[in-house]
């Protein structure tokens, strides 16, 4: 036996009513026995409620009723033949005269006790699943509808009567023998008291019906149709990436029921529960998805985390004194008082110390609970032993459920990793010795964020998310948004990583957006949403979405962006950045901004400061963190000059080999920043401060390339006016190495502390002879490498393998 149980929305219209009837008609195809519970239509209850408080006042109340008759009347209509309506239509309008009757009454009194609002209210159901078995009736179906008045017994608690279940258990078994070989058709909610008067039974009512008729019969299954695919890993407006479980336990249900999930209220289900019979939530708008099952064991074969679910809004009551310290039956009077008024205790903390007491109360709740200690412990506080308790409001609890956390070692430490990784402060945790639950309370602004990066980092299926805000959108900038629109559904399947651009800026313009912009119209999105750019009011609007797992790129050569990554980093922004102007500010800076990152817990990844995409800054990592010394580095890394030496071959003049170079989008924003040795001095600068050297940019040596008047050049286009008129000081110069069988190197060196650049004219034999195009080479000698040093060679520069190793650095962040 089957008890298939309906809500609101699964009766609510024609098309559902039609999935209820098909559902029936296929279990009983496999022979299987089946009784229905269903609840009042979507919405009718609560009308009915409004129809007697209006009555009550005096008020008209015959359209609202007319509402609801014409609801029924028409669902009769499209579901049943002509020939079945009038025997349907006539007993729903005798419903609806003892409605109206019941109402009359209400209004000449001018007032409707609880008894009369359970009368009235019951006639939702009553109506609903009448209906429900005349249209199963014509589909063949033997359904015989049953008044649950006459089956359900209770105490005269209106509103939220007591069952008997004894007798209920008798009354629900006759009616089964009675009517052995149909299906019924129990109305669900409702009732009824020893002198047979209406009652009803309080919050999910009609799954507590379901579950008495499951017990009675001994179901080998309770099925929960409803409007959602089963219990969500969590609350899917608050957490996008949530996900439908497949199996839960009981007790596992009971607690993510209690931190807020709806989709059945555990306790009506305590019959079914107390039989081990299982209870399967299924939606009536995707009835081939599996659903929920709930049963006696958390299923192992499932993730060790079932849920994550929050109370959003808390108060923090803390109690603290030396007076508590070894007082044995402090405790007690505490929990006792806060009882007595009334007060439901969501969670406790104590520490060890037994300093101090910390709950978490409903904010509506906070006062009479203060009221309450204070009475108690009047003495106490008088005498100082203890001191006024303190309410602090704006709080909310996230809780992580799962039976079977309590095997898993390390979870708590990826809980809590994960929210100090996203910035949210922990005000209190508790976690229940069951190991069932572990609770904690974090300011209400943080929620989101808390319940995001904890289902990120928790769950390990899913997608993780990284929240990224683009600052730069110039050449590096545009073509990694595009890299990042082309490979974003390799990283989802082969890196589970998900990028959500949730904000963008350059000079002109910015946008941010939660639920993230289009990485390939973000072009449109930028010019028709986007608002006038503002550095400071791009960080504020970033900072107030308090986004989990944020991360800040900054492609753009601008001081001011580079000025602000360590207020980012406060922020628990993670920053990747191709431009070097941070890391080549003071030492002192440098040093800092590394403490910094470490103290916030996130990640600063900048490999593309040297050589580009070209694995340099990593290489030199690894060498050093195996306990390699290096003793000596040589490179040449300027993409630009490399290029210009490779390509002026005398069929075109010096200059307009630059512009080429600038137009391959090799140069700087500012191509004298290239030619004028800057760019390369900022990035050997950048090595020696990895190797530990405590360098400044002006300790590095450069011999110039360019004659003086070059350097001079107050603007880009003069600068190239320059370049044109020096074209016989750049031929002599390739001629004399042309001259010899050499060719020009623009070196870098560091040994022995020092720091250099320096004119090279280098001959087959030397290393870094045989470049081409804008290839940047770095030679590592150290302890290991000695005799033959370790080489990174390749393009150093352009655009695709630039934002590339952007890329890289990005999904080396979501690595962690
Ligand atoms: N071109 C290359 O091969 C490589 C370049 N880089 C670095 O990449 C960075 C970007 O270079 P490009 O894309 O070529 O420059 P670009 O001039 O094409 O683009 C710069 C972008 O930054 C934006 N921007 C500038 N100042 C801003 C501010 N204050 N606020 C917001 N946005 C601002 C601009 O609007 C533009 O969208 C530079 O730092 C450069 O050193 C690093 C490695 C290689
Ligand atoms: N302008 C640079 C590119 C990367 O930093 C270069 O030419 O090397
Ligand atoms: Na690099």
């Amino acid at each position: 036996m089957k008890i298939l149980k309906f809500g609101g929305t699964s009766v609510g219209s024609a098309q559902s009513i039609s999935t209820l009837v098909q559902l029936v008609k296929e279990q009983q195809q496999q022979d299987e026995a089946v009784a229905v519970v269903c609840s009042a239509m979507s919405g009718v209850t609560n009308t009915l409620l409004q129809l007697v408080t209006e009555a009550s006042e005096g008020k008209a109340y015959v359209t609202g009723l007319k509402t609801i008759e014409d609801r029924h009347f028409g669902l009769v209509r499209t579901l049943l033949e002509v020939k079945h309506q009038n025997v349907a239509l006539l007993g729903l309008r005798l419903y609806f005269n003892e409605l109206e009757e019941l109402l009359a009454g209400v209004r000449a009194l001018g007032e409707a006790s609880p008894r009369t609002s359970d009368r009235v209210v019951a006639y939702g159901e009553l109506c609903s699943n009448y209906t429900i078995a005349h249209v199963l009736r014509q589909h063949g179906v033997n359904a015989v509808f049953a008044d649950a008045r006459q089956l359900i017994r209770t105490d005269s608690h209106h509103g939220k009567a007591a069952v008997d279940e004894a007798l209920t258990n008798q009354l629900v078994k006759d009616f089964f023998s009675r009517h052995a070989d149909a299906v019924p058709v129990f109305t669900g909610f409702i009732a009824s008291d020893q002198h047979g008067n209406t009652t009803t039974l309080g919050r999910g009512g009609s799954d507590y019906t379901a579950a008495l008729v499951g017990a009675a019969v001994g179901a080998d299954q309770v099925q929960i149709w409803t409007d959602v695919d089963g219990f969500m890993t969590a609350d899917p407006r608050l957490v996008k990436r949530a996900f439908p479980l497949k199996q839960l336990s009981y007790n596992e249900a009971i607690e993510l029921s209690y931190f807020g999930a709806k989709v059945v209220h555990p306790p009506t289900m305590l019959p079914a529960i107390a039989r081990g019979i299982p209870i399967i939530v299924k939606n009536t708008f995707n009835p081939s998805f599996s659903g929920t099952a709930i049963g006696p064991k958390s299923s192992v074969n499932c993730s060790l985390v079932k849920g994550i679910t929050s109370i959003p809004a808390i108060s923090m009551l803390t109690v603290q004194g030396g007076g508590m310290v070894g007082y044995k039956g402090f405790s007690g009077r505490l929990f006792s008082a806060l009882a007595q008024a009334g007060v439901n205790v969501i969670l406790i903390t104590q520490a060890s110390s037994e300093h101090s007491i910390t709950l978490a109360v409903s904010p509506a709740e906070a006062q009479a609970a203060s009221t309450a200690i204070e009475a108690e412990f009047r003495y106490e506080l008088l005498s100082g032993r203890l001191s006024k308790p303190s309410v602090e409001e704006g709080y909310s609890v996230m809780a992580v459920v799962g039976e079977n956390m309590k095997q898993a070692i390390g979870l708590s430490g990826k809980l809590f990793s994960a929210l100090g990784r996203s910035g949210v402060n922990i005000s209190a945790i508790a976690q229940g010795s069951s190991e069932l639950n572990i609770s904690v309370v974090v300011s209400s602004e943080d929620l989101s964020k808390a319940l995001n990066s904890v289902h990120d980092a928790l769950f390990l299926s899913p997608v993780k998310t990284l929240n990224v805000f683009c600052c730069g959108t110039g050449n590096i900038g545009a073509t990694l948004l595009r890299q990042l629109a082309q490979h974003q559904e390799h990283l989802q399947t082969s890196r589970h990583l998900r990028i959500n651009l949730a904000g963008v800026c350059n000079s002109r313009q910015m946008l941010c957006n939660r639920d993230g912009i289009s990485l390939k119209n973000w072009q449109n999105e930028l010019v028709e949403h986007g608002e006038p750019a503002s550095l400071e009011r791009f960080m504020e609007q970033a900072a107030l979405l308090n986004l989990p797992n944020a991360v800040f790129l900054d492609n753009t050569g601008s001081t001011d962006v580079a000025g602000v990554y360590r207020e980012l980093f406060g922020q628990s922004f993670s920053v990747v950045t191709c431009n070097k102007i941070r890391n080549c500010g003071t030492f002192s800076d440098y040093h800092k901004d590394k403490q910094v990152v470490r103290k916030y817990g996130v990640d600063y990844y900048y490999e593309t400061n040297v050589g580009a995409g070209l694995p340099v800054i990593k290489t030199l990592h690894d060498l050093l963190i195996s306990g390699d010394q290096v003793l000596k580095i040589e490179a040449i890394l300027s993409g630009t000059i490399s290029y210009l030496f490779n390509e002026y071959r005398g069929d075109k003049t010096f200059a307009a080999v630059v512009r080429e170079a600038q137009q391959s989008g090799f140069t700087e924003p500012d191509p004298r920043d290239d030619l004028s040795g800057l760019d390369f001095a900022r990035k050997m600068l950048i090595l020696a401060r990895e190797t530990g050297l405590p360098v400044e940019l002006q300790d590095v040596q450069i011999q110039p390339i360019l004659p003086e008047s070059c350097t001079a050049a107050p603007t880009v286009e003069a600068f190239y006016q320059e370049l044109e008129k020096s074209e016989p000081y750049f031929a002599s110069l390739k001629e004399e190495a042309a001259a010899s069988g050499k060719v020009l190197r623009y070196i870098g060196s560091l040994e022995g502390g020092k720091v250099k650049i320096e004119l090279v004219m280098a001959s087959p034999e030397h290393p870094f002879f045989g470049l081409s195009g804008s290839d940047n080479i770095i030679s590592f000698t150290t302890d290991r490498y000695r005799l033959n040093p370790m080489v990174v060679k390749g393009p150093g520069a352009g655009a695709e393998v630039t934002a590339a190793g952007v890329l890289a650095d990005l999904v080396r962040v979501a690595a962690y």
